[in-house]
C-alpha cells in the first residue's frame, strides 16, 4: 500500500483539497491533521476550540463562526419541509452536521469522521443533505484491505443493514468502481454460505438475484456468484465448487450478504488476519465523506484523508 499513497501523494500535490476533521477533540484526529498540515499536501480543517488546538492548524468553531447564518439557511433550503430554521440552527451545533454543511456548500470538499462517533451519528447528516449520486439509490461502505502485497476490497460493512438483490448488485458494481479507482482490477465474488447451488434458501436465492442484475449493471466486469468465501479466493477449492465460474478463486472484490456477515468480516481480517482495514469508504455520495472506526489508530485516519481526497477527484 506504500505505492498506493506515495501514488495518492502525486496525484493530489498541487490540488489544493481540503478535509473537514470534525472531531477536534479527539487526540487521533489533532495527531492525524498535524501529519497533514506538516506534509502541506491535503489541507486539514478542524472543527473545535482553537483555544484548545496546536496554533498552526486550521480551526473552525462552530459557536463562533461568522458565516453561520448563510450555513443555517443552506440547511433549510435542501431538508424544504423536513427542519425548520430553528431545528437546523440546533442541529449545526452537531460538528458532523456542520462539518458536512461546510462540504455541502463548497467551503470544504471532504470529510472524515468517526473516531469518536458511531457510524449513524457520521453519516445521517452527509444521506440528508450530499445525498447519493443520480442513479445511485443507497451509498454503501467498502473497506480496502491490505497485507503486504494483498489488496482486496470488502462491501457492505457499513450501512446497509439487511440488502435486497438490488442493494447487493448496485453494492457490487460501486465496489467495482472503488477498487479500480485504487488500482485493483476487480474480479468480484458475490459471497454466500452456499456454492452455485450447493445450498438453497431464500438467503441463497437473494444472491443468485444479486449476481444476475449485477452481471446486467456491468457486463464488462468479472462479477460471479453465489460463492462460499472459500471458493471465491482458493482456486483449487473453486475448481471443485465452481467449475467454469468467471472468478476462480482470484476474487479480490467482496461482497457480503448483509451487514452482519460484511462488518463481522472485515473485523476478523483486521484483528485474526493481521490486514489493515481502510475504511469505510462511503460509494456514490455526490461528494466525499468518509467514516472510520471508533477503534481506528491516527494513521487510519491521516490514510483517509488521502483516500478522501483522491476521491474528490475521481
Ligand atoms: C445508515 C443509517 C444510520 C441510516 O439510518 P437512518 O438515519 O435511521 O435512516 P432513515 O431511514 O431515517 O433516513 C434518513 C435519511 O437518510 C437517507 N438514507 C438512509 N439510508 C440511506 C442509504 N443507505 N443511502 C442513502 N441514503 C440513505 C434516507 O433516504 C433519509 O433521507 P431524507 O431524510 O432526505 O428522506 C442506518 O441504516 C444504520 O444505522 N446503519 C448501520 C450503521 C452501523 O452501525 N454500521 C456498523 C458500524 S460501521
Ligand atoms: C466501521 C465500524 O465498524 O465502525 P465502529 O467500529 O465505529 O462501529
Amino acid at each position: 500500500m506504500a505505492d498506493l499513497f506515495q501514488e495518492l501523494k502525486d496525484k493530489l500535490h498541487n490540488a489544493n483539497i481540503s478535509i473537514v476533521l470534525p472531531e477536534g477533540t479527539d487526540e487521533r484526529i489533532i495527531a492525524a491533521a498535524l501529519k497533514l498540515q506538516e506534509e502541506g499536501i491535503i489541507k486539514p480543517i478542524i472543527i473545535g476550540s482553537a483555544k484548545k488546538l496546536p496554533a498552526n492548524l486550521t480551526v473552525i468553531d462552530p459557536e463562533t463562526y461568522e458565516e453561520i447564518d448563510d450555513l443555517v439557511q443552506a440547511f433549510v433550503e435542501r431538508r424544504k419541509g423536513k427542519a425548520t430554521e430553528e431545528e437546523a440552527r440546533k442541529l449545526l451545533k452537531g460538528v458532523n452536521y456542520f462539518g458536512t454543511m461546510l462540504v455541502y456548500t463548497n467551503r470544504a470538499d471532504g470529510l472524515v469522521s468517526g473516531a469518536a462517533h458511531t457510524t449513524a451519528e457520521t453519516v445521517r447528516p452527509a444521506l440528508q443533505i450530499i445525498k447519493t449520486k443520480p442513479g445511485i439509490s443507497k451509498t454503501s461502505g467498502a473497506f480496502i484491505m491490505v497485507k503486504d502485497e494483498l489488496r482486496y476490497v470488502f462491501a457492505d460493512c457499513a450501512i446497509t443493514i439487511a440488502p435486497t438483490s438490488e442493494d447487493l448488485a448496485e453494492i457490487a458494481v460501486e465496489s467495482a468502481k472503488t477498487a479500480a479507482a485504487f488500482g485493483i482490477k476487480p474480479k468480484v465474488a458475490m459471497l454466500s454460505f452456499s456454492s452455485k447451488g450447493s445450498a438453497q434458501s431464500e438467503e441463497t436465492e437473494k444472491v443468485v438475484k444479486a449476481t444476475e442484475l449485477a452481471k446486467k449493471l456491468a457486463p464488462n466486469v468479472a462479477i460471479e456468484g453465489e460463492l462460499q468465501f472459500d471458493a471465491s479466493i482458493v482456486p483449487a477449492i473453486a475448481a471443485k465448487k465452481a467449475p467454469g465460474a468467471v472468478v476462480q478463486g482470484d476474487a479480490n472484490v467482496f461482497v457480503f450478504p448483509s451487514l452482519e456477515a460484511g462488518n463481522i468480516g472485515y473485523k476478523i481480517a483486521e484483528r485474526l488476519g493481521g490486514f489493515e482495514a481502510i475504511g469505510p469508504i462511503l460509494q456514490g455520495l455526490n461528494a466525499p465523506v468518509n467514516d472510520l472506526s471508533r477503534g481506528c489508530s491516527a494513521e487510519d485516519v491521516y490514510k483517509l484523508a488521502y483516500i478522501t481526497a483522491a476521491q474528490v477527484l475521481n
